[in-house]
């Protein structure tokens, strides 16, 4: 996969040289790019931003740098089809980001990110490239950030441990909060591991009975509980089929 990301601030984007990401590039999964706009702003300024149309606070980021960027950046290596990009833009106003659309996403060739500064990106950018390319602008959660490069690590990392090879353990993400299946839109439980007593508070005693079926069960409930407990719309939205008797009576 290659993923591309515009942004004034590069140096926001370094976290995608350590840890997951970083190893995947380093192993040839991950093509990462990272583009300083203002390269391409031919002003001795180097102005990316303006006063916004029909006034209100705050500026706008300007149409011309991100054309030119835009067009530099897709130039290379677009022949549609497979290498077909997806333009991927963090805002609040977007659709939220779920583990749903991290699959979606992970399982496309080229990802471009434009995360925005200011009050966001002039309208027209979207627009024009949406002629293009399919382009989806989604949220990381209903609030507002005081750029997008935040969201872009966020989006970053949970669509790269999809990638098959990336997550050590290919089995880890089958059974992911919110991955479809039996553990669809329910929370993780507790998870715990060796010393088996510490400060006096030991391992639930199932976890260590060896007997596979009362342990899943077990996880299970606790995902259940934990999810009625802080996450009720999800249990709203699991199909009722998913629940047996013994759930109803928790
Ligand atoms: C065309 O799209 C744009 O212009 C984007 O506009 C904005 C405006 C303000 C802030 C941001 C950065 O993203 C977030 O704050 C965000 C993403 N998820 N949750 C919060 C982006």
């Amino acid at each position: 996969m290659r993923l591309d990301v515009v942004t004034i601030f590069p140096e926001y984007l370094e976290p995608l040289n350590v840890s997951l990401v970083g190893k995947a590039r380093a192993r040839g999964q991950l093509d990462v790019r990272v583009h300083d706009l203002r390269e391409w702003t031919h002003d001795r300024h180097n102005t990316v931003d303006d006063t916004p149309y029909g006034g209100g606070p705050g500026m706008v980021m300007k149409t011309e740098p991100w054309g030119e960027c835009l067009d530099d950046v897709l130039a290379d290596g677009y022949e549609g089809g497979a290498q077909a990009p997806a333009l991927v833009v963090p805002t609040p106003s977007g659709r939220p980001f779920t583990q749903e659309l991290a699959v979606e996403l992970s399982q496309r060739p080229w990802l471009v990110f434009t995360p925005a500064r200011y009050e966001g990106i002039d309208r027209r950018v979207i627009d024009e490239y949406a002629t293009r390319m399919p382009v989806y602008e989604v949220s990381i959660g209903d609030y507002v950030l005081a750029g997008g490069e935040a969201a872009v690590l966020v989006v970053t990392e949970a669509v790269a441990r999809l990638l098959p090879g990336v997550l050590g353990n290919a089995a880890s993400h089958q059974d992911d909060s919110f991955a479809p299946g039996a553990m669809a839109n329910l929370l993780e439980g507790p998870v715990y591991t060796k010393p088996p007593a510490w400060r006096g508070r030991e391992i639930p005693e199932v976890l260590l009975s060896g007997h596979h079926g009362k342990i899943a069960r077990w996880r299970r409930d606790e995902a259940l509980r934990r999810t009625v407990r802080n996450r009720p719309d999800l249990v709203e939205r699991t199909d009722p089929k998913a629940f047996d008797k013994k759930d109803r009576e928790m």
